[in-house]
């Protein structure tokens, strides 16, 4: 069956494309139809008609949708993510957990529909009165990359629907089948035609087409640098609200006083499950001298111990790399940080499996420093690279070294160390004795310097993104 786009509230056809499971390219997951840039244009003007009514439409029934939408997701967890897995490679567990972070998100806007409020000043002249509301941003543009195939699309859609706005939802093509199913429950949750809007297809085509819209308001993107660049350049010609989530290259500073276990454990996960595909991974371990052979020892140990295999298999920790372009990209640079002078201390090596699939041992680099590629830029594999530094202070240094600032760890049983390190991180969200990944979904999440741009995401913070702030001044 041919997976169709949602356009005015039809499943509109178009040329079809596979979807195959990383963990066996022999499996197609299956067949999503690519929208043109007419269909595009087509969705866009479907939510430009809907957005009058949706945006006064009885908070009840918004509040309803959105809760309607939380249930399925949540009842359905399980298949929805086998899908998630097959589509994207992450393992069944971490799959699974995303799903339901996503039926959380729905959930917690239903609960934000209710709570909308405004606010009245006294004016500072007599006689008059001054309230303040949020009023929808309008059509909202959404673009999303493939690590996060239902959470992304949800904690943009979610509040976007919530404030009263209407989407055009234009998912990864290497994963679009998480995000129809997602668009598929919104639909028959009750959204009315044109309120939710599914393009899926490709960048240059879809997306492209959102970007040269005068008819977007508002534009929403989490992918890479490159593309973000265009989302700002044409957002500003527009003269379009935007939001942009990129990369990272996250430090993670492990001190002397460091509780050896926990750093290991939150290296781990951070720098090596979802298998580092995740903008909030740490490729910088940074790590004191006094502790740094104990913890090299140890979290190579861990890697030993890990299980790369079938997204879908019990017991497994790392499932494969995405597809073969980002498992290219991991090699070379897994030969970059050789032919720069680190010492490939772990793995790093295509792995065989039953089934063909893109797997990778997770790679470990030390002597590594901090003006190399490897750690300057994004790789978006399971690579980490540890920098042995002197103290604190050069650590700190280090790690605010870098174009990028989306989260941060560190890993010390030091109070002072650890309130200094939150100060003094330049980062959007500093962790402490905890990964860098893996967030709370109702806390606000972004990052500075070049990952990201504009308000924050998720939770009551998301309001600023999608809604647009009213004065209005009464004379009693
Ligand atoms: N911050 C984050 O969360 C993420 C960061 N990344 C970083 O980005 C790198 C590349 O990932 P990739 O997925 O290729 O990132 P992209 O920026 O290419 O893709 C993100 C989204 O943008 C779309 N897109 C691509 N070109 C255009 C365009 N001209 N106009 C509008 N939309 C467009 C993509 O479509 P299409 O479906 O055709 O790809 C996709 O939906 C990764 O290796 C990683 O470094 C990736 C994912 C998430
Ligand atoms: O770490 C997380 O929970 C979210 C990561 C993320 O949003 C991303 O990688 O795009």
């Amino acid at each position: 069956m041919l997976h169709r786009n949602l356009i005015g509230g039809d499943w509109v056809s178009g040329e079809a494309s596979v979807n195959i499971n990383p963990s066996n390219t022999d499996q197609v997951v299956g067949e999503y139809a690519r929208a043109s840039a007419e269909d595009t244009k087509a969705a866009i003007a479907a939510a430009r008609t809907a957005l009058p009514e949706w945006s006064r439409s009885p908070i009840l029934e918004r509040h309803v949708i959105l809760r309607k939408t939380a249930d399925e997701i949540l009842a359905r967890k399980e298949d929805l993510g086998r899908l998630l897995a097959r589509e994207e490679g992450k393992t069944l567990p971490e799959a699974i957990g995303e799903v339901t972070r996503a039926g959380q998100i729905f959930d917690f806007f239903a609960g934000e529909v209710l709570r909308l409020s405004g606010e009245v000043l006294p004016s500072v002249r007599p006689n008059i009165g001054v309230e303040i509301t949020r009023e929808p941003v309008g059509v909202v543009g959404i673009i999303t990359p493939w690590n996060f195939p239902i959470a992304i699309p949800a904690w943009k859609m979610a509040p976007a629907l919530a404030y009263g706005n209407t989407v055009v939802l234009k998912p990864a093509d290497l994963v679009p089948g998480s995000a129809w199913a997602l668009v598929d429950i919104l639909h028959r949750a009750g959204a009315p035609a044109g309120v939710v809007n599914l393009v899926m297809g490709r960048g240059s085509v879809a997306g492209q087409t959102l970007l040269d819209s005068p008819d977007v308001n508002a534009l929403t993107f989490t992918g890479s640098a490159g593309t973000g660049r265009r989302v700002a350049a044409s957002s500003i010609e527009h003269n379009r609200k935007f939001q942009l989530e990129m990369g990272g290259k996250n430090p993670f500073v492990v001190l002397d006083d460091a509780d050896l276990s926990v750093a290991v454990e939150a290296v781990a996960n951070s720098s090596f499950f979802s298998t580092g595909q995740r903008c909030t991974a740490s490729s910088r371990l940074i790590v004191t001298e006094g502790i740094h052979e104990r913890f090299v020892a140890a979290l190579t140990e861990k890697l030993k111990s890990l299980v790369v295999d079938d997204a879908l298999k019990a017991g497994i920790h790392i499932g494969p790399v995405v597809d073969e372009s980002q498992l290219k990209q991991d090699l070379d640079y897994i030969g970059i940080g050789r032919s720069e002078g680190a010492r490939l201390a772990f793995g790093g090596e295509r792995l065989e499996r039953e089934t063909p699939g893109f797997y990778l041992a997770p790679a470990l680099f030390t002597e590594a420093t901090n003006d190399m590629r490897i750690a300057r830029e994004e790789i978006f594999g399971p690579i980490a690279a540890v920098i042995r530094v002197r103290d604190y202070d050069e650590a700190l240094a280090v790690a605010n070294d870098t174009s990028f600032g989306l989260s941060s760890g560190i890993a010390t049983t030091s109070l002072k160390h650890a309130i200094h390190f939150k100060r003094n991180s330049e980062a959007g969200m500093v962790m402490v004795n905890l990964p860098t990944a893996g967030v709370d979904f109702h806390a606000p999440f972004g990052g500075r310097k070049g990952s990201s741009y504009g308000p924050r995401e998720q939770g009551r913070y998301a309001a600023e993104f999608y809604t647009t702030v009213k004065t209005a001044y009464t004379l009693a």
